[in-house]
């Protein structure tokens, strides 16, 4: 089988890390890197062992040497190149969050089914055996009945000023930015989307800097979401069932230095803990090299993608309101 040859949009920060996990990917090849400045992608190609740089994202998508895309650009402009790679025949990943609105993120569905391309957000967590794991704890029934998500995820004001985080014309603000975790955690677990949001949120410079928000899942399931740039780091979930619950503190990426791991206390006050090896960013790379070598859509991934998007825009419309 051949290698599936990717491009990647833009010289990001992120996209160092995800450039070193495909080439550790043995079905991914890293082929071209694309910037604005011909002299950045020059250097980065010849930084990170790519062999391809080209003077613009529109070169990149007309080279036959290319089959997917990674678009880890600011995300304002996630939606009209992910369009234009599904038009250009590439198969894409594209950052979180995957669009700026609902009415997006569907038109990049939509378009790449017709062009029969794959596409796959790049929530990496949801790719980690932890992950599974924990999906299977739930699904045997260790917790009992489910009642209760719990999740947050901050950062505090990390960011130089000219940070995208910061901008609103490219889709800065926590709520997009850490939302896409702490409201797709709760939407994972869950397994569908909230009959009823109620939020509240403060903005600051045209940005969200911190929403908390109830959520009804109906059934008698609830949750509580909390994402800011007004606090330290916090990255975790509790799920709580009426037999036991699940912590974990570090979900969307592990802490350095520390293996994946989460615990189960349960109604007899035992506490038990599991630990996990493995990449997330490199299961999910192979996952979506897999999906495309096999023509398969990832129907339950995209799915969980375009719910997130669509709390986040009902939590949003919800505090503008
Ligand atoms: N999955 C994860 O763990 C992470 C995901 N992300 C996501 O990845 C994406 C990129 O984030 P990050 O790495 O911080 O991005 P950066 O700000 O580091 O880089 C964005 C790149 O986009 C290109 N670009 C094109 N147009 C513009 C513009 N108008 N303004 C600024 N940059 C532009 C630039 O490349 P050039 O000029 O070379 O063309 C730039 O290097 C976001 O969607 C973010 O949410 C970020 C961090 C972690
Ligand atoms: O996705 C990302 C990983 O988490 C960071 C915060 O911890 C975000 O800012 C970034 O965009």
């Amino acid at each position: 089988m051949n290698a599936l040859r990717f491009g990647v949009l833009g010289t990001a920060r992120i996209a160092r890390r995800i450039v070193a996990d495909m080439q550790s990917v043995d079905a991914i090849q890293v082929v071209g890197i694309a910037s604005r400045d011909p002299a950045r992608a020059r250097w980065y190609a010849d930084q990170y062992g790519i062999a391809q740089a080209f003077d613009s994202y529109d070169a990149m998508l007309a080279s036959d040497s290319i089959d997917a895309v990674y678009i880890p650009l600011p995300p304002s402009l996630h939606h009209d190149w992910a369009l234009a790679a599904a038009d250009a025949g590439k198969h894409l990943i594209v950052e979180k969050p995957v669009a700026m609105t609902l009415a997006e993120a569907q038109a990049i569905d939509q378009r790449c089914r017709d062009r029969g391309r794959q596409w796959l957000d790049a929530t990496a967590w949801l790719h980690h055996l932890r992950t599974d794991r924990i999906r299977q704890s739930i699904d045997a029934g260790e917790l009992g009945r489910v009642q209760h998500i719990s999740v947050a995820c901050s950062f505090f004001e990390p960011f130089q000023s000219d940070d995208h985080r910061l901008n609103p014309e490219l889709g800065g603000g926590c709520l997009l930015d850490l939302g896409w975790y702490a409201y797709g955690m709760a939407r994972w677990a869950a397994g569908r989307l909230p009959v009823a949001v109620q939020s509240i949120g403060r903005q600051d410079r045209g940005i969200w800097f911190r929403s908390s928000s109830l959520l009804d899942f109906g059934d008698d399931l609830t949750a509580t979401v909390n994402c800011a740039y007004d606090t330290a780091t916090r990255k975790w979930f509790e799920i709580a069932g009426d037999q036991a619950s699940i912590v974990c503190d570090d979900f969307t990426r592990p802490w350095p230095s520390k293996p994946a791991r989460f615990w189960i206390h349960d109604r007899a006050g035992s506490v038990k803990s599991e630990t996990f090896d493995g990449n997330q960013e490199a299961r999910m790379l192979a996952t979506f090299a897999d999906l495309v070598s096999n023509a398969t859509a990832a129907t339950a991934m995209n799915q969980q993608a375009l719910d997130t998007q669509q709390i986040l825009q009902t939590v949003a419309d919800g505090i503008a309101s």
